[in-house]
């Protein structure tokens, strides 16, 4: 289980993320625009950068913990050891004791054979595929995956997509992808903007969503974004802001 209390994440004096309270004990989509702070949350709870704030793995503190075997993610930083992929491999195998010979077919299965490769030469789309198949591989029982579908194939899309619905049992997925979301329409989301993160809502309702001027007595989720209420209410209802039908619109408002 993962528990934010009241975590606030500041780059020197800016405050990036804001006051989150939440409690995860299952797989969720983190949706946001550029720069709302997806992130900078995932690497504070994998332990990468400082926070204030209580954030509790299983009950201990992130910042307290050292070499955590069941918490496993695909941020860049999390990478920073062995240059061929087959050491990054063998170095997870002995530090976070991921089942290579999975991770080996996995990836040979999303067309990375080559293992004797640089890490630092993969393409953009092979980086994400072998940093979130090493992050799948480990079975840990929770999975912080940023953007795990960018610049990747729509075929191998769709095989990353089952495997992240198969492995870890807690987490938070962040992506951009409407076609993805739709594939994890029974998760729960939350929305983040400016810092502040709303919800949760399910991907579904997100998606089926219109989104009104705020304080409708119906609304499944209200958020605020420029000292601006809106409200998201299932189906075509009341006066729109926008036609807003796809989650690049819903984007749009933290513009
Ligand atoms: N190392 C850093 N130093 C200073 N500011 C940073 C740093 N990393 C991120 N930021 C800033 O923090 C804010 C949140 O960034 P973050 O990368 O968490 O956004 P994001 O929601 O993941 O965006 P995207 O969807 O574009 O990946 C942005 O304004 C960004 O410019």
């Amino acid at each position: 289980m993962i528990e934010l209390n009241n975590v606030s994440i500041f780059y020197g004096k800016d405050k990036v993320v804001k006051d989150v309270n939440a409690t995860i004990n299952e797989k969720v989509i983190l949706l946001g625009p550029n720069g709302s702070g997806k992130s900078t949350l995932l690497k504070a709870i994998a332990g990468i950068i400082p926070y204030q704030g209580h954030i509790f793995i299983d009950g201990k503190e992130v910042s307290k913990l050292r070499n955590y075997t069941e918490l496993s993610t695909n941020i860049n930083e999390a990478f920073s050891l062995g240059v061929k992929l087959k050491d990054v491999i063998y170095i997870y195998e002995e530090i976070k004791g991921i089942n290579s010979k999975l991770a080996i077919g996995m990836l040979s299965q999303l067309g990375l054979k080559d293992l004797n490769k640089n890490i630092y030469s993969l393409s953009a789309g092979q980086g994400v595929i072998f940093r979130t198949i090493i992050a799948l591989a480990s079975n840990s029982k929770i999975i912080l995956l940023d953007e795990p579908f960018e610049n990747v194939d729509i075929g191998k899309r769709k095989i990353i997509a089952n495997w992240i619905k198969e492995y870890g049992k807690e987490g938070i997925i962040v992506t951009h992808e409407l076609d993805m979301v739709k594939i994890f329409k029974d998760y729960k989301a939350n929305l983040i903007f400016e810092g502040k993160v709303f919800g949760p809502i399910t991907a579904k309702d997100i998606l089926e969503s219109s989104i009104i001027e705020g304080e409708d007595q119906s609304a499944i989720l209200e958020i605020e974004v420029n000292k601006k209420k809106y409200s998201f209410v299932k189906g075509e209802k009341g006066y729109k802001v926008e036609n807003l039908v796809t989650l690049d619109r819903i984007y749009n408002l933290g513009e």
